[in-house]
């Protein structure tokens, strides 16, 4: 780490500790974090031989043993685990997410995150998952598609649009801000490369704007995650110093975790709150770097309000859930020649850049029904019609590399192809063979 603006600030905060904290630390943690959605944590440990051991900053966490290509594992095609640096899977945990919630991650893409957020909703209540990005925002609805995220809205916009649209809504709210990404100056040269005292500033005041927008969206009585993968005091204790100063409906809740240390009185920007109440997690800590502050809003919850959709599938596709799936939650609603699944709590209608909104079921094509990947990724493991593999199968790979696989437990027609028990997409099945429907562009080539 050599910028000379934060090797200069960082010595004159650390003192004698900035050595132990950034300097001495060379090893980089790899990690992923496990869907809970999917499985638990114990029994995700027993299953993965590629883990090194769980990560001390959240109970979904794992390091990776070295050398390990978590990316191509059936596994991941199925959305068992979402590939997470271990000190950014602490933020979500905090926030302590129950089924039922409605819940708001307003900055949200790739994903890791809001895919935590989603899992813990274990498939009831709401996620609204918004990146600002436009291309960001399809890799995140790719991501929570993968993870078989039902639940999640997925919204391309601007953080006020998203507050004008829910006045005081949500049960929990998000920000992972834009930040100047100190903690990623060991991963990523360009971190490094583009990082300066100006983008300090700038992205201070952009995540101080956003946290005034996840303010308004926030029920009475809500609670508010803030963090960052950066170091900067403006960014970080600063931050949350002048939120407080403008928020007075707001208090500070303690962070303490198994690793990391407490916020620093010498980052408060001048500001006159408890900053040991936050949490960093530095290099030397086992992860790459965090900052995270949990805050309440004052006030009684009401009770939510849900907005009804009134909609009856198509005949073909209503037929296809019925014999393939029986009931199904959520509403089903056709945009244009396709279907979804749209969560109850959801209103898919109006002025928001809508990316996905629920489940992609299918579409009927010449008075056929062809059901949508993201349908297979969500409730695979409830389908009635599935081919069965097992890491040990050697048809495992080969369904993932797009082959032909032979049919050992699928009758005719449309089935889900599943290992051990977690979804890999549709393949159709005829005569003793099951074609491939995986998507090309998520097969293992090469
Ligand atoms: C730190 S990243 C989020 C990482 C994500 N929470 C995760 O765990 O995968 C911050 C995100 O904020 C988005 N962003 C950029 N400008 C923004 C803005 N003005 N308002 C809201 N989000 C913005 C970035 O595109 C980026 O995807």
């Amino acid at each position: 780490m050599s910028d000379s603006y934060f090797e200069a600030r960082e010595r004159e905060l650390l003192g004698e500790q900035y050595q132990k904290m950034y300097a001495s630390a060379q090893h980089v943690y790899r990690a992923v974090t496990v869907n809970l959605l999917r499985t638990d944590a114990q029994t995700f440990a027993r299953s993965a031989d590629f883990l090194e051991g769980p990560a001390p900053f959240c109970p979904e966490s794992f390091y990776l043993k070295e050398n390990t290509r978590p990316g191509r594992h059936p596994y991941h095609h199925a959305g068992v685990y979402y590939v997470q640096e271990a000190s950014a899977a602490a933020p979500a945990a905090l926030l302590n997410v129950q089924p039922g919630d409605r819940v708001l991650d307003l900055c949200a893409a790739p994903g890791g995150k809001s895919s935590q957020l989603g899992a813990r909703l274990q498939g009831k209540g709401l996620l609204v998952s918004n990146e600002y990005v436009a291309a960001r925002a399809q890799i995140l609805k790719n991501n929570l598609e993968r993870m078989g995220i039902f639940n999640a809205w997925v919204l391309n916009e601007d953080a006020s649009h998203v507050a004008d649209a829910f006045p005081e809504f949500f049960d929990k709210v998000l920000v992972d801000a834009p930040c100047s990404g100190e903690g990623m100056f060991r991963k990523e040269e360009e971190a490094l490369r583009q990082h300066s005292q100006a983008l300090v500033r700038q992205c201070s005041e952009m995540g101080a704007e956003i946290l005034g927008h996840a303010a308004r969206c926030l029920a009475p009585g809500g609670l508010l995650c803030y963090s960052t993968c950066t170091f900067a005091p403006e960014e970080d204790e600063g931050q949350i110093g002048r939120f407080l100063s403008r928020h007075p409906e707001f208090s500070l809740l303690p962070v303490r975790l198994a690793a990391g240390s407490p916020g620093e009185e010498a980052r408060r920007c001048g500001w006159d709150f408890d900053a040991s109440l936050c949490w960093r997690i530095y290099p030397c800590h086992g992860g790459e770097g965090h900052f995270m502050a949990l805050l309440q809003k004052a006030g009684t919850p009401q009770p939510g309000r849900s907005v009804s959709h009134k909609a009856k599938p198509a005949k073909e596709c209503g037929q296809f859930l019925d014999e393939m799936f029986g009931q199904l939650p959520g509403i089903p609603v056709q945009n244009g020649d396709r279907w979804y699944l749209v969560p109850e709590l959801a209103s898919p209608a109006g002025r928001l850049r809508t990316v996905r909104c629920g489940v992609e079921l299918g579409s009927v094509v010449k008075g056929r029904f062809v059901p949508a990947h993201g349908l297979a990724m969500a409730f695979g493991g409830l389908c009635r019609n599935t081919e069965q593999l097992t890491l040990a199968d050697p048809r495992t790979a080969a369904w993932l590399r797009g082959e032909e696989i032979a049919a050992k437990t699928a009758g005719n027609g449309w089935t889900a192809v599943l290992v051990d028990g977690f979804p890999l997409g549709w393949g159709k099945c005829s005569a003793g063979r099951v074609k491939n429907h995986y998507p090309k562009g998520l097969r293992n080539l090469g």
